[in-house]
Formats: C-alpha cells, structure tokens, sequence
C-alpha cells in the first residue's frame, strides 16, 4: 500500500484518482500533522507553501515522487530530490486560463483604480476625482515570457484593442506570428510599453530582470505586473522607481517571500496586490490536483508519466515502444556489473535498428540503474543515475551503429576500466521477449531473466559434466543452459539458470573444479 501525504491545501474531489486506488492509502494534512510518519510517505503532494528541501527529502526516505500541483517548482529542491532519485512532476496548465484571467483582472483594475476606489466607498467616501484610470484600449502591453499563461493574456489583450510586444528568447519568429504578437528586444520592450506583465519561471537568469538599470529604460508612466514569481521584478528597485514617479503603479500577485509581512510596497497607493491568488479558481485547483494524482497513480502503476521535471516526458505510444527495451537495458546493466565485478571508469552503449530510434538517453539510464543495483548503497533509477555516474567519476557515453549483427535492433554495453574491458549485447524480438546475443566476445544466447550462473572456463571435456554432477548431487534442476566459445579446445562460457539461487556451498564446490576460471551469480528479475 501506497502511503500519499496531500500536504498544502490540495482540491479533495481532485485526488480522486488516488482515493478510489485500492493501493493507496491519502492523507491530507500538513507536512507536521503527524497524520502519517514521514519516514513511510512514498508520494507528497504539494501547492507552493511547503518548502520541499533537501532536508525535508532526507526525513523522507521511502519518497518517491512529488507531486506539484501547479506550475512553478521553485518550492522543490529538484537537485536534492534528482540526487536522491526521487521523481517530481507538476500540473503545468490545469492553472494557465485562471492565472491568464487573474493578470488581466489586476491588469484592468490598476488601470482603473478599482482597489482604491473600492475602499475608499467602502470607507463613506465618494471621491470621483481621485479615481480618473486609463483605458487598456490602445495600449501597448509588453509581455516577458510568452509561454502558456503569457500567451494566453496576449490573446485577451488583442481582444480589448491593446497592441503586444514581446520578450522571449526561447520564441519563435514563426510562434510569435501565428499568436500574433511582435516579437522584440528586451531593451525595446522596456521602452516602448505602457504595461508590462511577466510570465516567466524564477531561474537565475529571470531573478531580478527588472532591478533599477532595466526599470530605468522603460517609459516614464508605465504600469507593472507581476503574477508569475517574486522576485522577477526586483521589490526594492520597483518602489524607488514609483516612489520617484518614473513607474505609475504595480499590480502584484507574488512576492519574493509570501507572506511578505511589513513590506515597502504595500504602503504605497498605487500598488495593488492579491495573496498569490492566480491559480485560486475552483476550476484550477481541481485541474491540478486531479493532473498531480493521476500521475502519481500512473507512476505507482509503471504507467507513462508526462509531465515529469526529472524525468523525459513520453506519450503512451512511445512509452509502450520503449518499454521492452528499457527493461533489457536495465538488465544488459546489471549482468555487466555482475560479470565484470571490477572497477569501472567507462560505461559506453550502443545502439542499433529499432532501438537507435527510441529516447537511447532514457535507456543509457536504466542500463546505470541496473548496473549500479548491486554496486551501490544508493538506490538508482533514471532520475539519478548520470548524476550518481558523474560522482562515481564513470564517464557515460552513449553511440548508436548501422551495424545490426544481423537482428531489427542491438543494444550493447561495453564497461571498462584498468585496463580491461567487458562488452554484452542483447537484443529484443518480437512476440519473444529479450536475448542477451553476446558475452564478452562469445556468441551465447539466453533469456536475461530469474536465477543465472556465468562460467567462464576452459573448453575441455569434462567440465560440462562436471558442473552438472555438482549441481545434481545438491538435487538443484537445471532450468536452461548455453555454452559459448571461439575457439575449440580456448575459453569457453557457461550461462545456467536454475528455479531458485544457488547457495554459498554450492558455489565453492564449482569455483574449485578444474578449469574454472571464474564463476558470477547473476539475479535478474
Ligand atoms: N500566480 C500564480 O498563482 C501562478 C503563477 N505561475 C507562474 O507563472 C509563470 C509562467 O507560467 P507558464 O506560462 O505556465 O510557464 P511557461 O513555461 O509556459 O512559460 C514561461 C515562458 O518564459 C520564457 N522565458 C524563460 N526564461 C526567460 C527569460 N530569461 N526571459 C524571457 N522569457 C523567458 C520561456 O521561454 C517560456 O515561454 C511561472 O513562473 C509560474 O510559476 C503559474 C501559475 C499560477
Ligand atoms: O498553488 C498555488 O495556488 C500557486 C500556483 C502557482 O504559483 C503555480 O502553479 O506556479
């Protein structure tokens, strides 16, 4: 049973796809409720108010996805999380039409004083004068970050007569074309708006994008907004430039630090504020939460998750195209460890036919993970292994061939290190299942699965025999066997399966027979 702890205030009707799952079982409370211990939580889901940290992920050690339930993850330590293999997805559009509708909400109101007018009535008032705005009507409104919510506000903007200009320089001329916006400089967004509103994500190039040495190229009288993250529009920056009357007013939605307690800005008129309150629409918070638990269900289930940070995203189509290979990659890793149970510096795979044309980064990393399994205290999957590759000073190299060897599709793993190097090749036919084709130079060919025995040895008469009275005296059943070799009377191998694992003694008894060379259990799944 899954233990999932909905922490934050996260939409109930939306984890129904995890409350109805008979393999989970939900608690929704604070990450200090005590609901459920820490230590037992394999999924957390999340809004933005807990700070998933590393420290918080080393208290949760059976951790395997965050779930976010929106867009930004600026909450998560995704290093931390990466490094411990633990998955984080997010909701990335169920929120984009109400955070889209909120800017323009805030956009409308600054323009006309609506904050202001409103408490002022409230307050007995009725100053008409005091409350003139500005039509959004033949304005011009500058964009920085035309992703999802960005592009959906230009929309709205055209539609009440307003012109957009845009900052974007992951954009498209073509993209810019068909929103029907102008693409621009950011120097010439700056200049030429009347409003400006950004979208992007908070990254360490976005931090402070507008500070006082951007702020002071934009058109005296210009409007700000910001909906998307704290800290894009630098507090400081913004106030002295309203305060001196360069800036004219700021709709704000996030603050660097929520809440922001006794902050400059909220003492001046013309800065209107919401508490972070863009995706807090019913419809969006069930869009998120509802994205959040089915894709956490999804995981549990081995199923395709799309929108993983960590992790490359994979429709169902793919997915099932990649599945069959993913699993003989990982298992190609752990018989390479296995077999060659030395130092490794060099991890090289290769692939051929059908399997060149799949994501072969996402299958180099399940070959680490196999190949670690055994190797490392740390469990290993494809979120962390080429960091853990890259600590272990293992260099990863992944190519891709014409050469088939004769089969639709190869994948082949080469390890080296000292001076010495191990390559297995296996391949996937359909309507069969996976074969390992090759051994370190030896043609064999065996179902990569269950209890397996690796022999290498001398090819003279006997051994075989030899191995196999061994085996029957201790009344162990031989399921399959293979034997290879390149040349009569040179090194040979054995790969031997059998229904349950070989014990301590057994393997001795074989190790001591004459011309053994080496002898390697393998246990696959
Ligand atoms: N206030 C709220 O409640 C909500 C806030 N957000 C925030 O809104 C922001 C945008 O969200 P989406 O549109 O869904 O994201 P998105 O990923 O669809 O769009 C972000 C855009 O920013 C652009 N960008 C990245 N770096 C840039 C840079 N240095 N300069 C200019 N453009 C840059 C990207 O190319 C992309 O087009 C995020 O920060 C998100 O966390 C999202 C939902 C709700
Ligand atoms: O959970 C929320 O309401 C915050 C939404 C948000 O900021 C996001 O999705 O990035």
């Amino acid at each position: 049973m899954f233990q999932v702890l909905a922490a934050d205030s996260i939409k109930e009707q939306g984890l129904q796809p995890l409350l109805e799952w008979k393999q989970a079982q939900v608690y929704s409370g604070g990450i200090d409720s005590g609901l459920v211990s820490l230590e037992k939580v394999d999924a957390l889901l999340v809004r933005s108010a807990t700070k998933v940290t590393a420290e918080l992920l080393d208290s949760m050690p059976s951790l395997k996805i965050v779930g976010r339930a929106g867009v930004g993850v600026d909450n998560i330590d995704i290093t931390a999380a990466t490094k411990r293999g633990i998955v984080v997805v997010n909701a990335p559009d169920g929120n984009t039409i109400s955070t889209a509708e909120h800017t323009f909400a805030m956009m409308a109101a600054l323009m006309r004083n609506i904050p202001q007018a409103h408490a002022n009535v409230k307050s007995g008032q009725w100053n008409r004068n005091q409350f003139i705005g500005n039509e959004l009507y033949g304005k011009m409104l500058g964009i920085v970050g035309l992703g999802r919510i960005g592009s959906e506000l230009a929309k709205r903007a055209k539609a009440f007569g307003m012109s957009v200009k845009v900052y974007d320089p992951f954009l498209t001329t073509e993209r810019a074309e068909v929103l029907g916006v102008q693409l621009s400089t950011f120097d010439n967004v700056l200049q030429e708006a009347d409003i400006i509103s950004v979208h992007t994500p908070l990254t360490k190039e976005t931090n402070g994008l507008l500070n006082e040495r951007t702020l002071s190229k934009t058109k005296k009288g210009v409007y700000l907004l910001n909906c998307a993250r704290g800290g894009i529009i630098d507090e400081m920056a913004l106030a002295h430039f309203i305060e001196i009357g360069h800036v004219a007013g700021a709709a704000l939605d996030v603050f660097k630090v929520e809440p922001p307690g006794d902050h400059p800005l909220l003492s001046l008129d013309s800065v209107i504020v919401t508490p972070h309150l863009g995706a807090s629409t019913r419809e969006a918070q069930l869009n998120v939460a509802t994205q959040v638990a089915t894709e956490i269900r999804s995981f549990f289930e081995n199923k395709p998750v799309a929108n993983s940070i960590n992790l490359p995203a994979m429709s169902k189509d793919i997915y099932e195209k990649i599945q069959p290979f993913h699993q003989l990659a990982k298992q190609m890793g752990k018989i390479v460890s296995e077999c060659h149970n030395k130092g490794v510096n060099e991890l090289t795979a290769t692939y051929s036919g059908t399997a060149a044309e799949l994501e072969t980064s996402y299958l180099t990393k399940a070959l680490l993970a196999g190949f670690f399994e055994n190797r490392i205290e740390v469990k290993v999957n494809e979120v962390n292994a080429i960091h853990i590759a890259k600590e272990r000073g293992i260099m990863v190299g992944e190519k891709v061939t014409g050469n088939s060897f004769g089969y639709a599709n190869t994948v082949t793993v080469t390890a080296s290190g000292d001076g010495e190097a191990f390559t297995a090749r296996g391949t996937y036919i359909d309507h069969y299942g996976p074969r390992i084709v090759s051994l370190d130079g030896f043609n064999i060919d065996f179902h990569p699965s269950g209890n397996l025995l690796y022999i290498q040895h001398m090819d003279r008469p006997g051994v075989i025999g030899n191995v196999g009275r061994i085996l029957g005296d201790h009344d162990v059943n031989i399921a399959t066997m293979q034997v290879g070799r390149k040349e009569a009377g040179g090194e040979a191998i054995m790969v031997l399966s059998f229904d349950k694992p070989l014990s301590d003694e057994m393997l001795t008894k074989l190790e001591s027979l004459q011309d053994i060379v080496t002898i390697n259990t393998i246990t696959l799944s």
